[in-house]
């Protein structure tokens, strides 16, 4: 008995004293790093970090295999690379940094807000705005007027939306027919739609160098296809020749769909559209039940 005790004091000593200080250093730390975890699954860094894995991983290959030409290259690019990331991402860490300085972090991480009302409601606000795009899209591509509206996902796309003009009111299919009236201000470029709102309009978007899109397709296409090649956005398009709708998700471009299949399209690939980010705590307890059944 008296040697355990001996084993346990000893033992207890080997751990150094955690004083206050210390706890909370680890809190920051554990902010920050789901804070920067949060901005990297929110932005393009996503795919960023994919190929810093895949980089990573052809590391170790040449570590294990002692490949030191290879090793010795890495070792004197890596300063110049994390360089290039700052300057590749200049943009969305401008962003968080400015993020960061609206945000009131605790309130938004804390707010324990909303209800399962709440909720349901999110799901006829949804299911409202895709009643009201489709009927858009039919109603456009009746009369051949040329489209292009991107709704917004997961990935904030606010560096897309600053090229065109802010906009903040509810979707209705009206709006956006009017909004693509030829020969009207606001009908030139894409629109945006985030959290059932119509943000912006007359945006410029990313064209797509996809060199297996059809040849008679043109910009409005490729813009299409592009912002959904950078993001997990869903761009729906009108086609002012034909009138034909397509989709355009995750660089793949769907065409000339009914408005069932549309439809069907839309159920598919929209997430929870404006499940309140505030809220964050109470959906995570409330994942966590319905997973314990
Ligand atoms: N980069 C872009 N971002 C946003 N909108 C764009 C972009 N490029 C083109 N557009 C829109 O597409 C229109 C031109 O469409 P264009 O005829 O070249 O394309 P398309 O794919 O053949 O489409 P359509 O079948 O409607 O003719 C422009 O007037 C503009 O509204």
């Amino acid at each position: 008995m008296g040697a355990i005790a001996d084993w346990v004091s000893r033992m207890v000593s080997f751990i150094p004293a955690i004083r206050l200080n210390n706890v909370l250093e680890i809190l920051i730390i554990s902010v920050l790093i789901y804070y920067i975890l949060i901005w990297i699954r929110d932005t393009r860094a996503w795919t960023l970090l994919k190929g810093i894995l895949v980089i990573c991983a052809f590391m170790l290959f040449a570590y294990v295999f002692q490949m030191d030409t290879i090793l010795w290259l890495f070792q004197n690019l890596i300063s110049v690379a994390i360089i290039s990331i700052f300057v590749l991402f200049q943009p969305e860490l401008r962003r968080a940094l400015e993020q960061l300085g609206r945000k009131n972090i605790l309130s938004s991480f804390f707010n324990l807000s909303g209800s399962g009302a709440a909720d349901e409601q999110t799901v006829k606000t949804v299911e409202k705005t895709k009643s009201e795009i489709i009927k858009a899209c039919m109603e456009m591509s009746k009369v051949r007027t040329g489209a292009l509206i991107v709704i917004e996902q997961d990935v904030q796309l606010s560096e897309y939306e600053r090229t065109g003009i802010f906009l903040d009111s509810l979707v209705s299919s009206q709006l956006l027919i009017n909004i693509f009236e030829h020969n009207t201000p606001l009908h030139d470029g894409a629109v945006f739609i985030r959290n059932n709102r119509i943000v912006a309009a007359t945006c410029y978007l990313p064209l797509s160098d996809n060199m297996l899109l059809s040849k008679e397709l043109g910009t409005r296409h490729r813009a299409g296809v592009g912002i959904s090649e950078v993001s997990d956005s869903i761009t729906l398009i009108v086609s002012e020749e034909t009138g034909m709708i397509s989709v355009a998700h995750d660089g793949m471009l769907f065409r000339g769909l009914s408005q069932e299949e549309l439809r069907e399209q839309l159920s598919t690939l929209m997430k929870n559209q404006d499940a309140p980010k505030r809220s964050r705590w109470r959906r995570i307890i409330k994942n966590e039940k319905k997973a314990n059944g």
